[in-house]
This record gives structure tokens, C-alpha cells and sequence, in this order.
């Protein structure tokens, strides 16, 4: 049975959360946020400001002291937290997995605890390492310390889908991994998001990762309070306020550019055959076709559909396209 191919997650509601540490510091100060089910919805915000907090109200590994979490309308403050966590898959920085176990037993641990029987431990196991890029024949037999950070990065994230969760939290899943690798983790994510639609919490620094992996980004100041919740493009063309604005920083019109898609509308028809210009798919941003014009020196590109020819993008258009976003989110 193909358990990876589900519905989507569970919806999740923050209502006015509030944790004081027994130490007085108020972590987080009447948070609301509405989190639709499938969602990737990203915290960012400066260091300290109740990021991880957030999310471990959510499985209760810190208990709130004031407000709700609703998981698919049900409070969960209500639920054995043991039971809470089995549906909840948690992801942290450096993984945590259990460094006498083998991969396929770590993997396994929440179905284990479940009471799966052992031959379906072992097809989810297989599966899951699978669909994580690890073969299982290679992998599954190893000790954590025999595999690389982003190895064991994987295995993390493999063990937090092993029971089909109905929430995934993830916090700062990436940031422990070099940048190469950091970047094939996120296209690995985006690639198994098209299978494997939880609704995902994920805690991060780091903006560009972000946009690339956020539905919806919450941008959270001091005491978790909420600056702006918007997706990465609203985010980028109309920064809510002085406070986000300063976050985001200058690189805001660069970024812009891997968030906004290739205008159709604005291709121009091409007077006789596209040969040395460089091209680029329909389906590719305009970082990426404003990358192509500025590698190759040309001011334009050819977009392309597989072997059809759409016509040709300027640099001009590129500056055009992206003033009709900002008129269009007025
Ligand atoms: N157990 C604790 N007892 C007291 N204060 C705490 C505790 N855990 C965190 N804090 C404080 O709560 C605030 C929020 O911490 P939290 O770890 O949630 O922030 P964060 O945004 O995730 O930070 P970072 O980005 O640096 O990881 C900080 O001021 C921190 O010092």
C-alpha cells in the first residue's frame, strides 16, 4: 500500500498563544495564526524572538501558558501528549536520532511504538528511505556516524514521515548542513512535497530558504509577535511595515525575481530562427531567465515549451513584469 501519497494535512490554528517561562521571560506574547491544511507555512524572525517556542507548543514539548492550539480543530491540550507526538513528525537541526540504532530501526521508531508488525516496518522503512534519495539495500544497515550530515538529515526526515503524521515541525532542518547540500535538501523537500503533502511548521534564518520553501511566511518580531503573514511574493512586493522592510533588506529586488514567473503575456514573436540566443522553459522564474540574459550578455532569451518556441523575453520586460506584480498587490 502506497502510504505516502496522502491527503493533505490538518489544518492548524494558533489562538492567542502565550508562554511565560517560569523565569518571567515571555517567550510569546498572544500569537494567532491560521495555518491551512498541506501548507508549508515558514517562522522567521530575529534570533530569540520565540521561534522554537512556537513550535513546541505545537507538539507540546513546552506547554503553553496562555491560549490554544487547535490541530484540525481539536485543542491539543486535550490529547495525551505521547499520542499527540505520534502524529506529529518533529525535525530539528542535527537530527537527533539514536546513534545505536541502525538507519532502518530509527527510521522505524514511531510505527515500532505503534505495534506494526515487523514486515510492515520494514516495506514503510524501504519506502520512505526511497523517497528520501537513500537506497535502502546501501543505507539501511548503517549507523548514523557512517553517514554524511545531509545523509543523516535525510534518515531524520524519513523517520518524522514514518507513521504519516498529519503535521510535520521542522526546525531549522537545514541549517546544520553546507551549503551545496543545504540546497539539494530544499529541492529534495520541494521535490516530496508534490507527494507528500503535510502541513509543515518550519522555523528558519534564513529568507532565501524561505521563499523557497514557504506557501505562506509568518515574520515574527520580538515575543513572537506577528509583523506579517503573507506568501513569499506578497512578502517581497509590499512589505507590511518598517520592521519587515528592514528584515527583508536590499537583496529585495533580487529575490523578487525567483518568486515571480515568466510573463507570458509579454513575449515577443521572433523574426526568423532563435539561433544564438540562449533559452530558457516557460516554467522557469525570472531569476533564472535574467540569470541566462546576464551569463550570456544577450539582453534576451528564448522561452521555450519542451521544443516550441514562445518567443523572446527582454530585460526590459523582466523590470515591466515585475511593476505589474506591484500593481497588481496594491
Ligand atoms: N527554557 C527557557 N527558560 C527561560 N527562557 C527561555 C527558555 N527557552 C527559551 N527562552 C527564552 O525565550 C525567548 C525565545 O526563545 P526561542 O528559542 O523560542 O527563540 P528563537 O526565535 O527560536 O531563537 P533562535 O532563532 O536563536 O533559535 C528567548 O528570549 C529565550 O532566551
Amino acid at each position: 500500500m502506497d502510504r505516502t501519497a496522502k491527503t493533505d494535512g490538518a489544518p492548524i490554528t494558533l489562538d492567542r498563544l502565550v508562554k511565560t517561562y517560569p523565569n518571567s521571560t515571555t517567550a510569546v506574547d498572544q500569537l494567532s495564526l491560521d495555518i491551512a491544511g498541506g501548507d508549508v507555512t515558514v517562522l522567521i524572525g530575529p534570533s530569540g524572538c520565540g521561534k522554537s517556542t512556537v513550535l513546541r507548543m505545537i507538539n507540546r514539548l513546552i506547554e503553553p501558558t496562555g491560549g490554544r492550539v487547535l490541530v484540525d480543530g481539536e485543542d491539543v491540550t486535550s490529547v495525551d501528549p505521547v499520542r499527540l507526538r505520534r502524529t506529529i513528525g518533529y525535525v530539528i537541526q542535527n537530527v537527533g536520532l539514536f546513534p545505536h540504532q541502525t538507519v532502518r530501526a530509527n527510521v522505524g521508531t514511531v510505527p515500532r511504538m505503534l505495534g506494526w508488525d515487523k514486515k510492515t516496518i520494514a516495506a514503510r522503512t524501504d519506502e520512505l528511505l526511497d523517497l528520501v534519495g537513500l537506497e535502502p539495500g546501501r543505507y539501511s544497515a548503517r549507523y548514523p556516524h557512517e553517514l554524511s550530515g545531509g545523509q543523516r538529515q535525510r534518515v531524520g526526515f524519513a523517520r518524522a514521515l514514518a507513521a504519516d503524521p498529519v503535521v510535520l515541525l521542522m526546525d531549522e532542518p537545514f541549517s546544520a548542513v553546507d551549503p551545496i547540500n543545504r540546497g539539494r535538501l530544499q529541492d529534495e523537500f520541494l521535490r516530496l512535497r508534490q507527494s507528500v503533502r503535510k502541513t509543515t511548521i518550519l522555523v528558519t534564518h534564513d529568507l532565501q530558504e524561505a521563499i523557497k520553501l514557504g506557501d505562506k511566511i509568518a515574520v515574527l518580531s520580538d515575543h513572537a509577535h506577528l509583523e506579517q503573514y503573507a506568501t513569499p511574493a506578497e512578502l517581497l512586493a509590499g512589505p507590511a511595515n518598517a520592521f519587515v522592510e528592514q528584515f527583508i533588506g536590499e537583496d529585495r529586488g533580487v529575490m523578487r525575481l525567483s518568486v515571480t514567473p515568466i510573463p507570458r503575456n509579454r513575449l515577443h514573436p521572433l523574426d526568423g530562427a532563435p539561433d544564438g540566443l540562449p533559452s530558457v522553459a516557460a516554467d522557469a522564474t525570472l531569476r533564472v531567465a535574467f540569470g541566462t540574459m546576464l551569463a550570456s550578455g544577450t539582453g534576451s532569451v528564448v522561452v521555450r515549451d519542451g521544443d516550441e518556441v514562445l518567443g523572446l523575453l527582454s530585460a526590459a520586460d523582466v523590470q515591466l513584469a515585475l511593476a505589474e506584480v506591484d500593481a497588481a498587490t496594491r
